[in-house]
């Protein structure tokens, strides 16, 4: 049997969810049932469709309490320490309570004498919060035009976002100056007269080199993404660059949803003597975010498909993952070229444009985003209902493997914190079959296939989901998004 085979759920097979949903689990949890077909994917048969199983209504709170759950907490925010200004900061956000990175994490972090920390939850549980919350009861605001604390992200998008949740959580505490080191950010030779730095690491290491920023008092360093950050063919090399030019006494926090066992070792030796806080492959996935695929026979059908998928894309928001900057614009341009509205982001934008992609999208101005991997990871936008792998994502020379990591980023941009969200990947060919079948088993994935024959039901399965992510996100807007969108240009 292939192995994406074995993966996908057929309907009259898979095991109906409780009421009462098990665990982290408001919408699909797809069950192994394995389709009795031993061929190629061409050849299974049934809808390959799941019903949906989410007729109870599960809230934040509901979510929060059960222990199961990555968003709940044994601590409560009161217990770990925080300032008043911190505290009031984190309720007015409406974070009644700490996830379970965030109850773990911190007092970690925030213990004497101050220690080095790796930290892995699932995307969306509120990572960001954790480590902003650590960085601000770090830095003495007596001093705050000393640049005393430094955050590295993988992108001008993600560094934008972290500032604006230093600023949403940190409103309460006077005088907070925050600089963003990115790409056309920062006044060339003057000195960043600022507490907490947030930036990429390239310009990171440009300001420290041109003596525009005063490392001697920082003393926290985080790396958002961090696997993403210290891999060796990437960011890897200016980020050690980047720590060696630092207070040899800095404490590093390290966060992710993925760690993969190559970056871990060297990880640790970038943060040594960390705690760390470590999940299962199999807890990987976060369960509110229903996954499917569909074959799309060839190459050429993927857009066909793609253009049929739009009125389920803008019920919500949606963005569609591309390989190349290139078919991005392609798409993007065919697309709009047929009647739809759509607008591409990736990084051979300028920056100011960049920012003013993303702040449209946030805004729901653009419902449909087109963007490579430069959007994969840490992007918070609650109303992103659908993520679309147009291409499956591949790394190595001459993408020779399946890039499960990036997979599991990609689909996160929905389903954030207890919200519901649907992830279809396209697979068209032997080798895209094998790549997504790959991911699913890595990460013990239960894939549902979309028939297209069928394509009223299809649509029915996505618009359910789509729909309850449109309710969550009008009962609880995401603070991310609302500080983000004060920050807009
Ligand atoms: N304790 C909390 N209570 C309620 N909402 C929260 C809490 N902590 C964070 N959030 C919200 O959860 C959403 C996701 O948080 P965040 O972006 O920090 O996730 P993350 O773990 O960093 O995800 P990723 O792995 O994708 O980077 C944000 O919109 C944030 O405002």
């Amino acid at each position: 049997m292939s192995d994406l085979a074995s993966r996908i759920t057929k309907p009259d097979e898979a095991v109906k969810a409780e009421t009462q949903p098990e665990a982290d689990a408001p919408a699909v949890d797809a069950s192994v049932a394995e389709a009795q077909n031993d061929g190629a994917i061409e050849e299974l048969g049934g809808s390959g469709l799941q019903e949906p199983e989410w007729d109870v209504e599960v809230s934040l709170s509901d979510l929060q309490n059960n222990e199961a759950t990555p968003f709940h907490s044994a601590t409560q925010w009161e217990d770990m320490g925080l300032s008043e200004d911190l505290l009031k900061g984190l309720l007015a956000l409406k974070f009644l309570k700490p996830s379970k990175v965030q109850g773990k994490s911190l007092p970690l972090m925030l213990s004497d004498p101050p220690r080095n920390m790796m930290a892995q939850s699932q995307s969306g549980t509120g990572k960001t919060a954790a480590f902003v919350t650590a960085i601000l009861s770090r830095v003495d605001f007596n001093n705050p035009d000393q640049p005393q604390a430094l955050a590295l992200a993988p992108s001008r998008e993600l560094a934008r976002q972290i500032e604006g949740v230093i600023g949403a959580i940190g409103r309460f505490i006077k005088p907070l100056k925050v600089a963003a080191a990115i790409p056309g950010a920062l006044p060339r030779d003057q000195p960043v007269r600022s507490a907490v730095i947030v930036g990429t690491p390239g310009t990171v290491m440009d300001v420290i080199r041109r003596r525009q920023l005063d490392v001697s008092q920082l003393k926290v360093l985080v790396l958002d993404e961090a696997d993403n950050m210290l891999d060796q063919q990437g960011m890897g090399d200016q980020c050690l660059r980047v720590k060696n030019m630092l207070p040899k006494s800095i404490q590093i926090l390290l966060f992710s949803a993925t760690f993969p066992d190559k970056v871990g070792s060297y990880a640790q030796k970038f943060a040594p003597n960390a705690h760390s806080l470590k999940l299962q492959r199999n807890e990987l996935t976060v369960k509110g975010i229903s996954q499917m695929f569909i074959d799309c026979a060839d190459d050429n059908i993927k857009y066909d498909v793609l253009c049929k998928l739009y009125g389920l894309m803008t019920i919500g928001q949606s963005v569609i993952f591309v390989k190349t900057r290139e078919s991005a614009n392609e798409i993007q341009r065919r697309m709009v070229a047929d009647g739809h509205k759509v607008s591409a982001l990736h990084a051979a934008f300028d920056g100011n444009e960049r920012d003013e992609l993303l702040a449209k999208f946030r805004q729901g101005e653009n419902k449909v985003l087109i963007t490579t991997n430069v959007l994969a990871r840490g992007i918070d936008v609650s109303t992103v209902s659908m993520v679309i792998n147009y291409d499956i994502p591949m790394k190595g020379r001459g993408d020779s493997e399946p890039d499960a990591e990036t997979y599991l980023h990609r689909i996160g941009r929905t389903g954030r914190f207890g919200r519901v969200g649907v992830s279809i990947s396209f697979v068209y060919d032997k080798k895209s079959f094998d790549a997504l079948s790959s991911i699913a088993n890595t990460y013990g994935i239960d894939l549902v296939r979309l028939d297209t024959d069928d394509w009223d039901e299809a649509e029915e399965r996505v618009k359910e989901v789509i729909k309850k992510n449109r309710a969550q996100a009008a009962y609880a807007p995401s603070a991310t998004d609302n500080a983000a969108k004060a920050q807009a240009p």
